[in-house]
């Protein structure tokens, strides 16, 4: 053996520089979250950016925020719906007129009221105004019954074009970006968080405006009996407004510890519950153990619950007492300006309906204006990542990949992923030729999944070309290369789609199929007897989380994606490791039908795979070590080489011979006979 496989037999799969080594981990665990604070222990980065801002904003920072929120929402509900939007405004501002007017008949109710003369008398001048007041309140009702028939018009269209642009957006990211953990986590926030406030704040705006509006008619009403009561108002509604800021913040700061303690119990309620993790729970007998850390948690939410509940109860008798305070205030100067002579008695009465309006006007103002500060945060997060979508899109180019494609060229191509030092290809050159079947082997992490994603056009290189046919594949449509080649990885999406469409998806269908091709592509990959023992057969939906569904094994989840790669019928067919899972007779079916391109002869197949029994067949092997080539050839060329590629297959080969008496081990059937023949 040579020292290449002596590096690979003492070094493990992995061979290369280690790290420092491993301390031994202490013998206790910590007690888990939860213990001492449980905001700051239990804080998840990505999702607890915005969570109790509207605690820390300061009234100035929520008042100054606030026009720009309105424009915002204003602007993405005109783009849904111009005229409920209309609507909305429209009829926001009559329903706070009728208040206003509203205001000033009660006022002049209680003037007829108050006036000199017999009782009836004074009953029956009173009705006019009466029915007014009445008509005031029903144009009201009537009114706001309007506002919220154009906001449940305006509401959904803003939530549907939001979610699709965002989907659109974010399903047409470049792969780097995909694989970026930070992108993805300001997705999932922006998915989760950010869609959910966009649904409801155009509701909070709406009673942040009528709030707002509430206020403002009800210091004109005031304005309009006597000047001197604007400042009463200011002395009654300050108090209010304090309290309320005080008992706002108080609840967002809660809600964020609230808020963490749900999330870690989610985590547990999806372990205890999951489907795929049930036999793995139950064999380790850790039922136990999340039981109990589950129960620990929901305890702890319990005891927040009535710390929270009286925490409120406590803050709502403060900020009534500070009211009640203001109130006292407002009332005694309101009685020296009657005993003074300044304001009629029937005035003094409807000063006192116009300033209890204006502090409920107010204290609903304070509340709602936190809550839209701190979910308009969340909206702009999630415009925020639409626009850093738009700059990550594939590439749009008027001219098209080929139909067919002859020669697939990589010119001393280099690639190295964000964020790491050393490139995952360095210097690879080589030609694939229509008609070829082509592998790639090598040690774990040598680069040759990469490979394939550079001539898939999934990653963009950084040095050297990647041409179809002569043509640098940069200047092609993104999406007109990807439709050209058919991927089918080790780890295949599982849609939970019928049997058919999971073969049909791949041409971006899911209701359409081209009958005898999709036939020929589930024979080819073995799949035809999976889905012939299906109940349902092509119509069996794949997926046990539906009524009906039916679950697959992994190897046969692995054959219908094969067929799903083949039916594509593409230019480039890459299979990254797909037959792992595979028996070995489906195996060597899977690999006799790539090999022998049965279905199609002008295809370039890529085939990755770590079974070097099953490569022995291709017409070239490319041998890859930490980046590089190292060999390439023929299967006879490169065992006479020598080198890393025999060194493997012989290791490989060895382990299928049965040490003691040298004859075949039986579970080698199909891969293993290859082997044999082929290093006897
Ligand atoms: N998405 C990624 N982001 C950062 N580094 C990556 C990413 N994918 C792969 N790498 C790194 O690039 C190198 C080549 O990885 P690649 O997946 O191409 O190897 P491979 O030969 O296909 O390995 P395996 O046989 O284990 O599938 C490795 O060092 C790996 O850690």
């Amino acid at each position: 053996m040579s020292e290449h496989a002596d590096a690979y037999v003492t070094h493990g799969a992995v061979p290369g520089p280690r790290s420092a080594p491993l301390p031994l981990p202490p013998g206790t665990v910590p007690a888990g979250p939860g213990d001492g604070d449980i905001a700051g222990e239990m804080e998840e980065a990505y999702w607890s950016v915005h969570d109790g801002a509207a605690a820390r904003a300061t009234v100035r920072q929520v008042l100054a925020r606030l026009p720009r929120i309105t424009r915002q929402i204003g602007r993405l509900a005109w783009r849904a719906d111009p005229r409920a939007t209309t609507a909305v405004v429209a009829c926001q501002l009559a329903s706070a007129a009728m208040s206003a007017f509203g205001l000033i008949a009660s006022v002049r109710v209680l003037q007829e009221l108050f006036a000199q003369g017999p009782t009836a008398d004074r009953v029956r001048a009173a009705v006019p105004q009466i029915l007014l007041v009445v008509g005031f309140l029903a144009m009201r009702a009537l009114l706001e019954a309007a506002v919220a028939v154009a906001q449940a018009r305006v509401t959904p269209k803003i939530r549907t074009a939001l979610e699709s642009e965002f989907f659109r957006l974010t399903a047409h990211v470049r792969l780097e970006a995909v694989e970026n953990a930070d992108w993805h986590d300001e997705v999932y926030r922006a998915n989760d968080r950010g869609l959910f406030y966009a649904r409801q704040i155009v509701g909070q705006v709406v009673s942040l405006a009528s709030a707002a509006l509430g206020l403002v008619g009800t210091a004109g009403v005031l304005g309009v009996l006597h000047p001197a009561l604007l400042p009463l108002l200011l002395l009654s509604v300050l108090p209010v407004g304090a309290a309320a800021v005080r008992s706002a913040r108080a609840r967002f700061h809660s809600f964020k510890r609230w808020n963490a303690l749900q999330r870690r119990v989610r985590v547990f309620s999806w372990l205890l519950l999951d489907q795929d993790a049930a036999a793995e729970l139950r064999s380790d007998t850790a039922q136990g153990a999340l039981l109990d850390e589950h129960r620990r948690l929901i305890t702890r939410i319990a005891e927040e619950d009535t710390r929270l509940g009286v925490g409120a109860a406590l803050l709502n008798l403060a900020g009534r007492g500070i009211g009640g305070l203001g109130t006292g205030v407002t009332y005694c100067a309101l009685g020296a300006m009657l005993i003074a002579g300044w304001l009629p008695l029937a005035a003094g009465a409807g000063a006192v309906l116009a300033i209890q309006a204006g502090q409920t006007s107010l204290t609903r103002l304070v509340e709602v204006a936190h809550l839209v500060y701190e979910h308009a945060l969340w909206v702009d997060d999630l415009l925020a990542v639409q626009e850093r979508c738009r700059g990550l899109q594939l590439r749009t180019a008027a001219v098209h990949a080929p139909d067919r494609v002859r020669t697939v060229t990589l010119e001393d191509v280099s690639f190295t992923y964000a964020g790491k030092e050393s490139p995952a290809l360095d210097g690879v050159s080589m030609t694939l030729t229509a008609g070829e079947t082509i592998a790639f082997v090598g040690l774990n992490g040598s680069g040759k999944s990469t490979c394939a994603k550079v001539l898939a056009g999934l990653h963009e290189v950084q040095r050297g070309r990647v041409c179809w046919d002569g043509v640098d594949v940069r200047t092609f449509d993104a999406q007109s290369v990807q439709r050209r080649v058919a991927c089918v990885l080790q780890d295949p999406v599982r849609f939970p789609f019928s049997a058919l469409s999971n073969v049909t998806v791949s041409t971006g269908s899911l209701t359409g199929a081209v009958p005898e091709r999709a036939l020929a592509a589930v024979r080819a990959a073995g799949a035809d007897q999976v889905i012939a023992d299906l109940p349902g057969q092509w119509d069996a939906l794949l997926s046990k989380r539906f009524r009906g569904g039916q679950e697959l094994s992994g190897g046969q989840w692995a054959k219908v994606a094969v067929a799903r790669g083949l039916y594509k019928n593409a230019s480039l067919l890459l299979l990254d490791e797909p037959t792992a899972s595979m028996d070995p007779p489906s195996e060597h079916a899977v690999y006799e039908a790539v090999l022998r391109g049965r279905l199609r002869e002008d295809q370039i197949t890529v085939l990755i795979s770590h079974r070097l029994a099953s490569v022995v067949d291709c017409d070239r092997i490319y041998v890859f070590d930490t980046g590089r080539i190292v060999e390439s050839g023929s299967h006879g060329e490169l065992m006479a080489l020598g080198g890393l590629y025999a060194d493997m297959f012989t290791l490989q080969a060895d382990g299928y011979r049965a040490r003691d008496t040298g004859l075949p081990c039986r579970g080698a059937a199909g891969g293993g006979a290859a082997v044999e023949g082929a290093v006897s």
